[in-house]
């Protein structure tokens, strides 16, 4: 391009609901390095539009969205949103009046939890040599339904007799959409490989039909090699034999549960990120780290914000549409390099803080986008 022509720049409207306790901080913070990240590279921009919809707030207003807030939020690029929960609200309260409707109405039906060991980063696990690719595994989480379908009720409360139900949903047309995103992931990476979870020996509704799909759905994949695991032996076999992973596809339920796991195995739980995808693009997607709002550290200014910076970085290569992978790349490349100069947080056996992590990707971010550009 001739110099005297300047691109226009592209304008990405971004709701932030940064929520409660650490989301708050570790919001803020990413919200920091996509600023500079913009600013680097010069041919986009951001503009933020910040939604307090807090426990804090709840208390107050008795509500955590507005009635038109799904609207509100269907006007953006994209959500990125920190954490929701705090102890004086009954957490069912929370997520059910935040979070699981933000999903659930803007089609995020999927939810992609990768994780893998950082550069100057250490697994717990001793067998690992802490290889990057020790331990490399995205796992695809179902988003809308079974488990976490929100069906079921109470009657008799109150007395011993009281009766509760919770139902898990499971429908053809939700595991068939799953079923094929996960398999897509798996093609695009390089060791083609799936591993789908179950627990259909015990539960022999949901989970079987689970089992049947994905027979259907993999006939259209001979080139991705799968096996398939019974949930509570793909806790062993994460511990004791992580290298034979690659790509995971799970339950909302157990997804929740064995994401908590892997990014736990891969160093600490703060470094994990989610993208909640409505993959249509009808909808706006959502990015986020894994981690709740951890009130235990919460205020401290301690918070990992790297599993915040990562998903920051899905955000990007999701909005770009193929045009900001090298972006999103060099985001990637600026968090690994801080990692291994060791400026970390507690939970990565460092002494930094939130705010001097930040600084420092903030600092590597341009360094690296400016080589690269
Ligand atoms: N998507 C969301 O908004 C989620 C919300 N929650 C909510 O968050 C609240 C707290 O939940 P918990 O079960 O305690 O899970 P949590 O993920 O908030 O914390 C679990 C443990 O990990 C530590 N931890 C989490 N993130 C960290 C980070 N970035 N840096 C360093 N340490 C970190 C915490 O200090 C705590 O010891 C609850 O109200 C829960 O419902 C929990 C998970 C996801
Ligand atoms: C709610 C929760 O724990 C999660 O989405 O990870
Ligand atoms: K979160
Ligand atoms: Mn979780």
């Amino acid at each position: 391009m001739p110099s005297n022509v300047h691109s226009v720049e592209k304008l990405y409207k971004i709701a932030t609901i940064p929520g409660d306790g650490i989301g708050v901080d570790i919001t803020e913070a990413a919200i920091q390095l996509l600023e500079k990240v913009a600013e680097v590279d010069g041919t986009f921009k951001f503009q933020w539009e910040n939604f307090d919809w807090s426990s804090k707030n709840y208390k107050e207003r008795g509500y955590y969205m507005p009635p038109d807030g799904l609207e509100q939020l269907q006007k953006h690029d994209a959500i990125y949103f920190g954490a929701v929960g705090w102890p004086d609200v009954p957490d069912h309260i929370s997520l059910w009046g935040l979070i699981l409707p933000i999903r659930k109405y803007n089609n995020q039906y999927v939810n992609v939890r990768p994780t893998r060991i950082l550069e100057g980063t250490k697994s717990p696990l001793t067998q690992c040599a802490n290889k990057p690719e020790d331990l490399d595994w995205v796992i695809i989480r179902e988003n809308s339904e079974g488990e976490y379908a929100g069906q079921g009720g109470t009657t008799h409360e109150n007395s011993p007799h009281t009766i509760a139900t919770e139902l898990a949903i499971f429908t053809r047309v939700g595991i068939e959409r799953i079923m094929r995103f996960a398999f897509e992931t798996a093609r695009s990476r390089p060791r083609k490989k799936l591993t789908m979870v179950t627990k259909s020996n015990a539960q022999r509704h949901g989970m079987v039909l689970w089992d049947k799909v994905f027979h259907e759905v993999a006939k259209e994949y001979e080139d991705v090699e799968w096996d398939k695991m019974l949930v509570d032996a793909m806790t062993v076999r994460m511990v004791n034999n992580p290298q034979s992973m690659d790509t995971i596809v799970a339950t909302n339920l157990h997804a929740d549960i064995l994401s908590d796991l892997a990014a736990a195995l891969s160093g600490s739980i703060g470094i994990a990120p989610s993208s909640n995808l409505d993959p249509t693009r009808r909808y706006p997607s959502m990015f986020e780290p894994i981690h709740g709002s951890a009130p235990d550290i919460a205020g401290k200014g301690i918070a990992n914000p790297v599993g915040a910076f990562w998903s920051a970085a899905e955000m990007v290569r999701w909005i770009g549409k193929g045009e900001l992978d090298h972006v999103a790349d060099g985001l990637m490349t600026a968090i690994e390099n801080v990692t291994a100069a060791g400026i970390k947080t507690k939970d990565l056996a460092g002494s930094a803080n939130t705010k001097e992590v930040t600084e420092a990707v903030c600092k590597e971010v341009e360094k690296v986008l400016k080589k690269s550009s």
